[in-house]
C-alpha cells in the first residue's frame, strides 16, 4: 500500500458509524457438512503449499466447499467489513437505492443494487433479500453518499481478497493440477476487465405464507457462474450444500474464517474436475427466525476475455480426463458466460428437468440445473 493510501485508509478507519450486531449462533441441533479447514499461514513455503493443494483437491472434489483461517484480516477488521457491509441497506434512503439500482437484464451486471423481490422463487413468491454489488475497482461506478467516505476501506478490502486469499489458493489449484503455480492466477488478473466483486447482502425474515410456498427455501439450489466465491462467515445459518449422497447439510458458523466453494468456471476450466457446487439458501432455525442476515461476499471470475476452455495441459486433467460442457470451439468466454447467467438468474421460465423438483434452464446450450 503507498503511503497515501495507507494514511487515507488510517483517516477514514477512524470513522465511526453504527455497529452491527449479529444473530447469536443458533443452539439448534442441524446436519453439519464437514468441511477442511485450509490454514493459509501454511502457504509460506514450498512444501506447504503441496500440501494444501492436496487438501484443496480432495476438498472440492469431495464436498465442494472448505474454510479457509489464517487469512490475514483480525477479527477487528471481520467485525468493521460487516458494520460497513451494513450502510448501502440501514443508511441509504430508498430513494437513492433506486438510482443506484443494478441493470441485470440489460448489461448482464450485477454492479449496484440487487433490490428485494427482483427474483422468482416458487408458487409465485419473490426474493425477500437485497444485494450492493461494488467492483473491485471501487472507482469504476458512483455510490450512494453514505457509502462514500468508506470506498477506500472498500477498495483495501477487496484488494486484500485478491492478493491474500484469491491468488494463494489459486496457487494451489493450479499446484493440485500439476500446471505452473501462476496459471490460474494470471488469468484472474486485479487490473483486467472483469467482475470480480464485492457483495454485501443483506436478507430479511419472511412471513409465514412465503415460506409454506416454497418450503422454506430462500434461494434455490444452483451454482455460482465464476471461479470461486469467497464468503465472510457469519452466525445466522441459512446456507446448505447437496452432499454426494443427495442429502442438504447446513454450514457451520467458523468464527472469523472464510468458506469458499468453486463455480462455473472453475469446472469448465477443470474438464470438471472441479464441479461447481450446487448450494441453497432457506429459513434459518426458529431462534435465528427473528433476525436479519448479512453477508459479505468476493465473487471472482476470470478476467472477461478468458475463454473457457478445460486447461488441458494438466497432467492430472491428462490422467483423469476431461468432461467437456461444449463443443471444441464453443467455449463462451467468461464475460459472455457470466453475462448470460446475470440476465437469466431469477427471471428465465424454468422448465422441468426430472420429476423431482430439478428445473433448467439453456444457457450457451449448456443446461443450467436449479435445484428445490
Ligand atoms: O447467502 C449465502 O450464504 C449464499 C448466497 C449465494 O449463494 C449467492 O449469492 O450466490
Ligand atoms: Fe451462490
Amino acid at each position: 500500500m503507498d503511503d497515501n493510501l495507507l494514511a487515507q485508509t488510517l483517516r477514514m478507519s477512524s470513522l465511526t458509524i453504527p455497529h452491527y450486531t449479529h444473530a447469536p449462533v443458533t443452539k439448534a441441533n442441524l446436519e453439519y457438512a464437514d468441511l477442511a479447514i485450509i490454514d493459509l499461514s501454511k502457504a509460506g513455503t514450498l512444501e506447504g503449499r503441496l500440501e494444501l493443494a492436496k487438501d484443496v483437491r480432495e476438498a472440492l472434489r469431495n464436498q465442494g466447499f472448505f474454510y479457509v483461517v489464517n487469512h490475514g484480516y483480525t477479527s477487528a477488521q471481520m467485525a468493521r467489513i460487516f458494520d460497513i457491509a451494513d450502510i448501502p441497506f440501514a443508511h441509504v434512503s430508498e430513494d437513492e437505492k433506486k438510482t443506484y439500482a443494478a441493470k441485470m437484464k440489460e448489461t448482464g451486471s450485477f454492479q449496484g443494487y440487487k433490490p428485494r423481490q427482483y427474483w422468482h422463487i416458487d408458487n409465485g413468491v419473490r426474493d425477500q433479500l437485497e444485494h450492493y454489488n461494488i467492483n473491485r475497482d471501487v472507482t469504476k461506478r458512483r455510490h450512494p453518499e453514505p457509502l462514500r467516505p468508506f470506498l477506500p476501506e472498500i477498495g483495501a478490502f477487496a484488494r486484500h481478497n485478491h492478493d491474500d486469499v484469491l491468488h494463494p489458493i489459486l496457487r494451489l489449484l493450479s499446484l493440485s493440477l500439476e500446471l505452473p503455480e501462476e496459471t490460474l492466477a494470471k488469468l484472474h488478473e486485479f487490473s483486467a476487465v472483469g467482475e470480480t466483486y464485492v457483495r454485501f447482502m443483506k436478507y430479511y425474515p419472511r412471513n409465514e405464507e412465503e415460506e409454506a410456498k416454497t418450503k422454506g427455501v430462500w434461494l434455490k439450489g444452483h451454482t455460482d457462474f465464476g471461479t470461486l466465491s469467497i464468503l465472510y462467515s457469519q452466525p445466522v445459518a441459512e446456507l446448505q450444500i447437496l452432499t454426494k449422497d443427495g442429502t442438504w447439510k447446513w454450514i457451520k458458523h467458523f468464527d472469523n474464517a472464510l468458506v469458499i466453494n468453486a463455480g462455473d468456471a472453475m469446472e469448465f476450466l477443470s474438464g470438471g474436475f472441479y464441479p461447481a457446487t450446487i448450494h441453497r439458501v432457506v429459513q434459518p432455525p426458529t431462534d435465528q427466525q427473528k433476525y436479519t442476515r448479512l453477508g459479505v461476499f468476493y465473487f471472482c471470475t476470470t478476467n472477461d476475455d478468458v475463454k473457457l476452455v478445460p486447461l488441458a495441459d494438466s497432467p492430472v486433467l491428462k490422467r483423469f480426463g476431461i468432461t467437456r460442457r461444449f463443443e471444441d470451439g464453443d467455449e463462451p468466454t467468461m464475460g459472455a458466460w457470466r453475462r448470460a447467467r446475470t440476465v437469466a438468474y431469477g427471471q428465465s421460465d424454468l422448465k422441468p428437468a426430472d420429476d423431482k423438483g430439478v428445473e433448467e434452464e439453456i444457457i450457451n446450450g449448456v443446461p443450467v440445473k436449479h435445484y428445490n
